[in-house]
C-alpha cells in the first residue's frame, strides 16, 4: 500500500480536522509530520518553529537559555490555541506539549496521534545528531547516548500517561512485528506515516 493511496482513502473522513502528532523527543514528529501533511495535501506546522517565530528567538535552546522553560511552555500553549482554530493542518508538537491539560483542550479540536518509539531508538537517533538543539537533554554530563538515555527515561516515566491520552497510537514495535522486522530502526518515516493513517482510520471508525 502506498502512502498516497491511504491518504486519499482517509482524507474525506477527516472533514478537515487537524492532526496533532505527540510523542517523546526524537520520536519523529517533525519528520513524519512533514510527510503526512504532503500526502494528505494538508499544511504543515511544527509548534517549536512557531514558538521561535512568535518570540523572535532563533532556536528553542536559546529560548530556554534566555527566558526559561515556563516562558517556552506559555508560548507553546498560545501557539496550540491558535492552531486549534484552523483546519487541514498536520501539527508536529514539541515532546512536552502533553504535560499541560489546557493543551489537550486545544488538540482535541483535531485528532491526536502518539508516535510511540522505544527508548533505545530515541536515544540512538538523538545521539546521532547531538543534544544541542534539545535543551532538556543537554544539561547532563557524559557522552550524548548515555545522557540521553538517562534523561529520556525519567521524562518518559513522567509523561507516558499523558501521551496515552492521544486518540491514536502508532507503536513502532507493533509495526516492526507486523512487517517481520527485528529492529524498529529499519522503519522509514513513510511506513510510519502509513501506520498513522491506519490508526487514525481505526479511531474514526470507533
Ligand atoms: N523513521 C526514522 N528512521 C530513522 N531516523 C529517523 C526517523 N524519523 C526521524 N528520524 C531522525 O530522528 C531525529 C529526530 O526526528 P524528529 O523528526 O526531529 O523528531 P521529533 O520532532 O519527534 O523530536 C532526526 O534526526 C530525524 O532525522
Ligand atoms: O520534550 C520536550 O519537553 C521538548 C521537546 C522539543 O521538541 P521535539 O520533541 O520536537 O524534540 C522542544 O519542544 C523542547 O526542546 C522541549
Ligand atoms: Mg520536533
Amino acid at each position: 500500500m502506498t502512502l498516497k493511496n491511504k491518504s486519499e482513502e482517509i482524507e474525506p473522513y477527516l472533514n478537515g480536522r487537524c492532526i496533532f502528532l505527540v510523542g517523546m523527543m526524537g520520536s519523529g514528529k517533525t519528520t513524519v509530520g512533514r510527510i503526512l501533511s504532503s500526502a494528505l495535501g494538508y499544511s504543515f506546522f511544527d509548534s517549536d518553529t512557531l514558538v521561535e517565530q512568535a518570540t523572535g528567538v532563533t532556536s528553542v535552546a536559546e529560548i530556554f537559555n534566555l527566558h526559561g522553560e515556563g516562558f517556552f511552555r506559555d508560548n507553546e500553549t498560545e501557539v496550540l490555541r491558535k492552531l486549534s482554530l484552523m483546519h487541514r493542518l498536520v501539527v508536529s508538537t514539541g515532546g512536552g506539549a502533553v504535560i499541560r491539560s489546557i493543551n489537550w483542550k486545544y488538540m482535541q479540536k483535531g485528532i491526536s496521534v502518539w508516535l510511540d518509539v522505544p527508548l533505545e531508538a530515541l536515544a540512538r537517533r538523538i545521539a546521532a545528531v547531538g543534544t544541542k538543539s534539545r535543551p532538556l537533554l543537554h544539561q547532563e554530563s557524559g557522552d550524548a547516548y548515555t545522557k540521553t538515555v538517562r534523561r529520556l527515561s525519567t521524562l518518559l516515566e513522567e509523561r507516558s500517561e499523558a501521551y496515552a491520552n492521544a486518540n491514536a497510537r502508532v507503536s513502532l514495535e507493533n509495526i516492526a512485528a507486523k512487517l517481520g522486522y527485528r529492529d524498529v530502526c529499519n522503519l522509514t518515516p513513510a511506513v510510519i506515516a502509513i501506520e498513522a493513517l491506519i490508526q487514525i482510520e481505526s479511531f474514526l471508525k470507533k
